[in-house]
């Protein structure tokens, strides 16, 4: 075949996805995400908003968009939100943004968010969502890992504690499920299940054009 007439398959059109990372905290999702982000240029996270209080080392914009009360209600009455969910005391949302049309033109999206957003979103949009969770090996590790985070105080790790068995027994609200054990392993187990997720014939919308090519 002459090589003009050849497509290079990896530039084959094709749906962007909404890949979502959820976990009890300190779990290990944002520790996943950050890494995913760092490996893979192709996948953008859609930063939410958060009435809460920021933590040492987030930046606004960056981890959250960190807005007052009075920001969030105003954010709400315009709907500017795709989904929204009370959290430990505080209110959290995605903004919508371009995010529909970004994933016509086959932008992928990295969303940490709970259950109850991924609910929401999975709702409005089961054919591009693709929902993760990430288990703790053990209660005993998981409360090592939000001590050792260093960024809550006793109180709010004692709070976090008592919603971890509440948010686990979300599990089977997801397509896949990870025990992040060692981190690495878990990252790989991730990435895995973004490729094949992103080869899915029907997110390949330009697979018609390439196979009629192939069957002239
Ligand atoms: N529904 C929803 N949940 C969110 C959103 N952003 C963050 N969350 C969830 O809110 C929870 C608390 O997040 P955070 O305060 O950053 O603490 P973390 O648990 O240590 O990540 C986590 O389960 C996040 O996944 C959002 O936009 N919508
Ligand atoms: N597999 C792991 N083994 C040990 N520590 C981990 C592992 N994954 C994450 N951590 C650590 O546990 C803490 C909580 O992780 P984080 O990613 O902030 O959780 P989440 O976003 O789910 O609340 C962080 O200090 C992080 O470095």
């Amino acid at each position: 075949m002459a090589e003009a007439s050849r497509t290079d398959p990896d530039t084959l059109h094709r749906r962007g996805l909404m890949f979502i990372l959820s976990s009890p905290s300190g779990a290990g999702k944002t520790t996943i995400s950050n890494m995913l982000l760092e490996a893979d240029p192709a996948i953008m996270l859609s930063v939410s908003a958060t009435t809460r209080p920021m933590r040492k080392g987030e930046e606004d914009g960056v981890h959250y968009h960190f807005v007052d009360d009075a920001e969030f209600d105003r954010l709400l009455e315009e709907d500017g939100f795709y989904e929204w969910a009370h959290v430990f005391g505080h209110r959290y949302g995605t903004p919508k943004g371009h995010i529909r049309s970004a994933l016509k033109d086959g932008q992928d999206f990295l969303f940490d968010i709970d259950w109850q957003g991924t609910q929401q979103l999975y709702q409005k949009d089961q054919q591009d969502v693709v929902r993760v969770f990430i288990l703790p090996p053990s209660l005993e590790e998981l409360q090592r890992r939000l001590t050792g985070r260093g960024t809550d105080s006793a109180e709010v790790i004692a709070a976090r504690m008592d919603r971890a068995r509440a948010e686990i027994s979300h599990w089977d609200g997801y397509d896949y499920v990870v025990v992040n054990d060692d981190v690495d392993a878990c990252f790989a187990k991730v990435r895995e299940i973004l490729e094949a997720e992103r080869m899915k014939r029907q997110r390949q919308t330009g697979l018609i054009d390439f196979v009629r090519n192939l069957m002239r």
